[in-house]
């Protein structure tokens, strides 16, 4: 039985690739001459992609005929600490007998004995691929090109047992982990910025490629003497991914990973894939899933290859899923279908904000450069408030209003005993495409709706000048450029950088500026002062006495307001409570002493 894409193969074709199953291999070539013949033979006639897999006493096991992009592999046992016992031989009839980035993830994934690419064209050549083991780790060696007769007398048998007495020895061996070439035509900044995304991706940088060059090429994004010298840096750092600092097109990215042998992403994948890891409410992650898909529907043709035979890796995982099956149909009905879960979700939002709304809850939002300590910064201001037990209950209570949606709201308390909610926000970056935005849309519209912003800036890192602008200019972006905002100068236990005099000059007369540490919780007390003398008050302090007659009343002040004390006496009850101003009303005739 011939497995892949059969249609439109001409029966005495089938025919001849059927006897394939008869011809034996000797155990040490990695085909005999007569299948290498064949096939070569046949996949020119066809201009298809042959793919034979034998096993190692040499018997033919499956014979697969695809297109020049998609050949199935068989299905494998794949064993620990040792090989599958399986090597493919197949034909590349694009003329190169490079391993392509398929073909290493399908040794590496299947534990092959060996991969073996033969480049069509006059002179024919084949490339052998082994896994061995490197630094306790699998990794894919192969072969230069070798012409026929060279590939098909190397004993390939003495290179798999080596290998695999290699793997018994192996103390831990675990899937080759993923190392980057950075490769940029822009500044090195951006590179270093690339870096620290690749680092938020626990995607260790290897090495940085950088061109000077005016306009992209269209092939390959880079010219052709780059692309050599980024497959040395790749060979020498023994890394398997190359991310680029601009978006690639489908196109760029194909002929990059068939030229490279490896995975090739670019830097939107990548803040997707980060977005992603860091997406907290179900809002948020369906939001980037939905992002990741559609960049990924327009550049299927360059990942979607990739992708039919390997799965995980960055770029290739949606949140919350291993495998993601390529094909625009399919990719078409889940987003559809993510859009309508969106919808639903987006109502109930809603939904939730009318009841904060109501019950007047200020919002406060920390924006801020990635890594600039918003994430610290919100849990530390959330430890010290929750410390009052007085409110605990009041703001576990206000909490709960969106704590099953959205983790990254919580309700704090202030002094004077106001709740207001602190939201947490994707780090901002550089270079942030548009469509990410929009994706993210349901982190940002809290900052659009928000009563006050905390600018949080890391005022150790030099780089901070530079960073308060981008977040500035997206600020803008959003219509959000002139909301109150208070400058969080963090990280001051690390030492000021020489640039935070500029900040101050940037913001000064226009925002207040104030010197913290999330971490070691100096000036917190203040800024949470400084929060509460900066929104706007909206809630007053009364003391009512309420006759008993009267006790809805005290209903729609704990509804609406925050009780601070309450005491049963003769006459009715007595309470003391933060009500919303334009509540007031319902309470004048029953104040005692007078309101603040
Ligand atoms: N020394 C020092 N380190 C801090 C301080 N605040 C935060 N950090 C550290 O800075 C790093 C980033 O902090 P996060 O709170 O995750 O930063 P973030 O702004 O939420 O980052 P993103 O979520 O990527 O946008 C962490 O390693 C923190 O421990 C601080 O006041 N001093
Ligand atoms: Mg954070």
């Amino acid at each position: 039985m011939i497995s892949g894409n059969i249609d439109g193969i001409r029966k005495r074709i089938l025919d001849e690739l059927e006897t394939i199953f008869e011809i034996k291999t000797p155990k040490y070539q990695i085909a005999s001459q007569e299948i290498t013949d064949l096939i070569l033979r046949l996949s020119g006639e066809t201009e298809r992609e042959i793919s034979v897999a034998i096993d190692r006493r040499g018997k033919v096991q499956e014979v697969t005929i695809g297109d020049s992009s998609s050949v199935s592999l068989p299905l494998l046992d794949v064993k620990e600490r040792k090989l599958s016992g399986t090597r493919i031989i197949h034909t590349h009839p694009n003329g190169n007998p490079r391993l392509s980035a398929l073909d290493v993830s399908a040794l590496v994934k299947m534990k092959l004995d060996c991969i073996a690419a033969i480049g069509l064209g006059e002179e024919p050549t084949m490339v052998l691929g082994f896994l061995t083991v490197d630094e306790g780790r699998l990794a894919a060696q192969a072969t230069q090109p070798m012409d026929i007769q060279s590939a098909l007398s190397f004993d390939i048998l003495d290179r798999i047992t080596f290998n695999e007495t290699l793997m018994k020895q192996g103390e831990s061996i675990s899937e080759p982990e993923e190392r980057a070439v950075l490769v940029g035509i822009d500044t090195e900044d951006s590179l270093e910025e690339l870096r620290e995304l690749a680092k938020a991706c626990n995607l260790p940088v290897a090495d940085i490629v950088i061109q000077n060059r005016e306009r992209p090429d269209n092939a390959f994004f880079v010219g052709s003497g780059k692309v050599r010298e980024i497959g040395e840096r790749l060979q020498l750092t023994r890394s398997n991914v190359v991310i680029f600092d601009d978006e690639l097109t489908g196109t760029q990215i194909r002929n990059l990973e068939e030229q490279l042998g490896v995975k090739v992403i670019d830097r939107t994948t990548l803040i997707l894939e980060i977005f992603a890891r860091r997406a907290r409410s179900r809002e948020a992650k369906l939001q980037v899933e939905l992002a990741q898909l559609k960049y990924r529907m327009n550049r299927l043709i360059g990942l979607g290859t990739v992708m039919s035979r390997t799965g995980g890796g960055i770029g290739t995982k949606g949140p919350g899923e291993t495998k993601l099956e390529i094909d625009r149909r399919r990719i078409r009905e889940k987003v559809t279908d993510l859009t309508r879960e969106l919808t639903k979700i987006t109502g109930v939002r809603e939904v939730q904000r009318e009841n904060r709304e109501t019950n007047e809850i200020q919002k406060v939002s920390l924006v801020g450069y990635t890594n600039a300590g918003k994430s610290t910064l919100r849990n530390a201001l959330y430890e010290i408030s929750s410390k009052d037990s007085v409110v605990k209950e009041k703001v576990f209570e206000a909490d709960m209003l969106f704590a099953t949606l959205d983790t990254t709201t919580r309700a704090i308390a202030l002094r004077d005993k106001r709740i207001i909610t602190l939201t947490d926000t994707v780090g901002f970056v550089r270079k942030l495409p548009h469509d990410i935005i929009e994706a993210f849309k349901s982190t940002l519209e809290e900052v659009v709706f928000s009563d006050l912003l905390v600018h949080v800036i890391d005022a150790s890192s030099d780089d901070a000048y530079k960073q308060a602008i981008t977040v500035d200019s997206v600020l803008e972006e959003i219509g959000c450029g002139d909301k109150d905002t208070i400058i969080a100068l963090n990280k001051v236990d690390k030492g000021l950088s020489f640039v935070v005099d500029d900040i101050r000059e940037l913001y000064e007369g226009k925002h207040k500026i104030i010197e913290i540490s999330a971490k070691n919780g100096k000036n917190l007390e203040l800024i949470l002062d400084m929060i509460m003398e900066t929104l706007p008050r909206t809630h007053s302090a009364i003391e009512v006495l309420v006759p008993y007659s009267e006790q809805k009343l005290l209903s729609s002040i704990r509804a609406r307001g925050t009780v601070i004390a309450e005491e049963y006496r003769e006459d009715g009850t007595y309470v003391k409570a933060e009500v919303p101003d334009r509540d007031l009303y319902m309470y004048e005739k029953f104040l005692i002493g007078g309101n603040e």
